[in-house]
């Protein structure tokens, strides 16, 4: 039986902000950082350790990793940074709040682009100063591959490749792995292991900062997951809804 941890970015300063996030590269608020501190005590404290780590090129999830370490005394392990593991991107809603948003477009407008599995949110235009493709972390990719927005299927599938070409390979060679990420990059690996249908995930919000550890089989299938900290553990296939 093998173990992964996930664990989504200690809040942010725009999660505070109730603002729209995405790619926008935002750090951590006061409150994400403790979060980040506490999720690596208590990772220490269950006798965890982790043999490689993997995160997006976004600092909160970044920062919320090495804190994670620092905390476990790992910052020594290899750590792998990937534009696919980026949060999903919000398009031109990047930025602005969501509750004003709400007072604009409708609730139910906002929970679509917030939770529907193909709607994509209005794109930015390239001549947007969000846009951000000439960033040199964005190099490797090509041409037309950076998003002007993206619906959660469009995150889902970047995701999985890089789950299937780099994240399992290793867990297959007995790697203990941690992944720093974000709510939407987490959600579409619940619903893969989990096998949960698009109308199953719509409700489901991953907690900032809460290590969230999956026991696999020899097939890469769940055998259980729990939050850890989190009493009992929960029933296979439930999450928590958290706000
Ligand atoms: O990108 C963001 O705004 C948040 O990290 C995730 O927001 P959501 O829960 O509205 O998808």
């Amino acid at each position: 039986m093998m173990k992964i941890v996930l664990i989504r970015h200690g809040q942010s300063v725009w999660n505070l902000e109730n603002r729209f996030t995405g790619w926008t590269d935002v750090d951590l608020s006061d409150n994400g950082l403790e979060e980040a501190r506490q999720a690596g005590m208590i990772l220490k404290q269950n006798g965890f350790s982790f043999d490689a780590a993997y995160t997006s090129v976004l600092k909160r999830a970044i920062r919320t990793l090495w804190i994670v370490l620092h905390e476990m005394d790992l910052m020594w392990i290899p750590v792998y940074k990937s534009w696919c593991l980026n949060e999903r991107h919000y398009g031109a809603l990047q930025g602005l709040n969501k509750d004003d948003t709400a007072k604009k477009y409708g609730e139910d407008q906002v929970h679509q682009w917030r939770r529907s599995a193909d709607i994509r949110p209005p794109a930015l235009e390239k001549s947007d100063p969000r846009y951000e493709a000439s960033h040199p972390k964005y190099k490797a990719l090509k041409e037309g591959q950076f998003p002007l927005t993206e619906s959660l299927e469009d995150t889902e599938r970047r995701v999985l490749k890089y789950w299937n070409e780099a994240i399992a390979p290793a867990i297959r060679k007995d790697q203990k792995l941690m992944i720093s990420a974000h709510g939407n990059t987490i959600r579409a690996l619940v619903q893969y292991l989990d096998n949960i249908p698009s109308n199953g995930i719509v409700n489901l919000n991953i907690p900032t900062g809460v290590p969230l550890v999956y026991e696999l089989d020899e097939n890469l299938k769940p055998v259980r997951h729990y939050y850890l900290g989190m009493e009992g553990e929960l029933e296979p296939g439930v999450i928590p809804h958290h706000f």
